[in-house]
């Protein structure tokens, strides 16, 4: 999908008494909508973060430390947000991160972002833990460009069957998420009693795999909390190392991705240990309280990967500003998370196709702007740190 960023906020601009029926345009008018059409307990779910929410605060902040620095008198009447990632050219640096349990925000869960990335031409990231099951978020999607994110489960046959049926459905590339081995201490959701996985939501890929259902004394359909509890045991994979992650790159030859890395040790051993790229994230927020924020991460992990794979980034990207700023500190491309969550919450597909939109278009006219005409011109020299 072309999108032309003038022609869009000039839609806007003449929409006229029309505009306040419009869809919402900033962040914080997406979360205030979803909080109006989401009871607590979902709302909440997404919002959350891990313990005081440091992490997640510092994440959003720590944009507050790099300002852009723009030049002047350079032609930039012809833009180019476009960016290639294994071997796929890609029309803008962003990516719907793997989002869980879809299906508490909307009823058509994950096929909402999944057919809304398709239509925008960006790499949708499933999630292990989605409530469709993977074969027919594929089904939804044709030809589009579709990555599998996997929770290393403890049992190497499930792990097997995961990969295989996302090669056999078209996936392009693995995730493995290793931040959450064990989930964080997320209070808002203690305080409402409320993990969706326990009523079945979010075991899509679960509950419809024969070795995972082989493992069960009755069907899930049966006894849906007993079955998502050994779903749950299976994700809380404690002993995970760097050699399960070797067995993990023995199942497959697509592009392995690693996600949740902070340290730039941790990036070299991922390099070391054959991942093909490296997610910078800290999971929003949920997982490490007190924990670093993804942004001030990117420049240490950058040097240390010294353009061998490519470096994405995720975690409190908000605005176009944001995702110049990662790109600029090293990052190929961002992943959104919350934002999508709450649009898809708000509108469905319609919803995740407008918020993605406006971060295109605000990103290309901040580009424009600050004195650059493509994504490939973006380096540490757009930025300098003030604080
Ligand atoms: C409701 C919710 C569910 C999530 N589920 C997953 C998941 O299943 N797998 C995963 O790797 N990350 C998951 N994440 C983390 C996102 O992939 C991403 O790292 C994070 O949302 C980025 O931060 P942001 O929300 O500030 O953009 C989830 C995040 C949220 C908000
Ligand atoms: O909600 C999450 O952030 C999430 O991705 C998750 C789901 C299950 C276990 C651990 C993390």
């Amino acid at each position: 999908m072309t999108i032309h960023s003038e022609d869009l906020q000039m839609n806007i601009y003449q929409s006229g008494d029309e505009a306040a029926k419009l869809l919402p345009v900033s962040f914080d008018q997406w979360e205030n909508q979803a909080k109006k059409v989401l009871a607590a307990a979902p709302f909440g779910y997404v919002h959350g973060a891990a313990g005081a929410g440091d992490t997640e605060r510092g994440n959003v902040e720590a944009f507050q430390k790099y300002k852009i620095r723009p030049r002047v008198c350079c032609d930039i009447t012809e833009r180019d947000l476009s960016i290639s990632l294994f071997g796929n050219k890609i029309p803008f640096p962003i990516l719907l991160a793997p989002i869980g349990v879809n299906t508490i925000l909307h009823p058509d869960g994950e096929l909402a972002p999944a057919k809304a990335s398709a239509k925008l031409g960006i790499p949708y990231v499933l999630s292990n833990v989605s409530s469709v099951p993977l074969e027919k978020v594929a089904e939804a999607m044709g030809d589009s460009v579709r990555w599998f994110q996997l929770y290393p489960p403890k049992d190497h046959d499930l792990t097997k069957s995961f990969i295989k049926r996302a090669e056999a459905s078209g996936f392009t590339a693995i995730v493995v998420t290793v931040d959450s081995t064990l989930l964080g201490w997320r209070e808002t959701d203690l305080r409402n009693a409320y993990l969706p996985f326990l009523t079945g939501h979010g075991m899509g890929n679960y509950f419809s795999d024969p070795v995972f259902c082989s493992s069960l004394k009755e069907a899930p359909d049966k006894n849906i909390k007993a079955a998502a509890l050994k779903a749950l045991e299976e994700g809380n994979n404690t002993c995970f190392t760097w050699r399960k992650l070797d067995f993990i790159r023995e199942q497959t030859r697509l592009p392995l991705l690693i996600k949740g890395i902070t340290h730039p040790d941790d990036a070299i051993m991922a390099l070391e240990h054959g991942v093909d790229g490296i997610i910078v994230s800290n999971h929003g927020g949920r997982q490490l309280d007190g924990a670093v924020a993804t942004l001030d991460s990117l420049p240490s992990i950058s040097e240390s990967i010294q353009g061998k794979i490519p470096i994405l980034m995720d975690s409190g990207i908000r605005r176009g500003a944001d995702i110049l700023k990662a790109i600029a500190l090293g990052a190929t491309a961002v992943l959104i998370g919350r934002p999508y969550a709450y649009a898809l919450a708000v509108a469905g597909e319609t919803g995740v196709q407008e918020v993605i939109k406006h971060l295109v278009a605000e990103t290309e006219l901040q580009l424009a702007i600050s004195g650059r005409s493509s994504i490939q011109e973006v380096d540490q020299s757009l930025v300098i740190k003030v604080k």
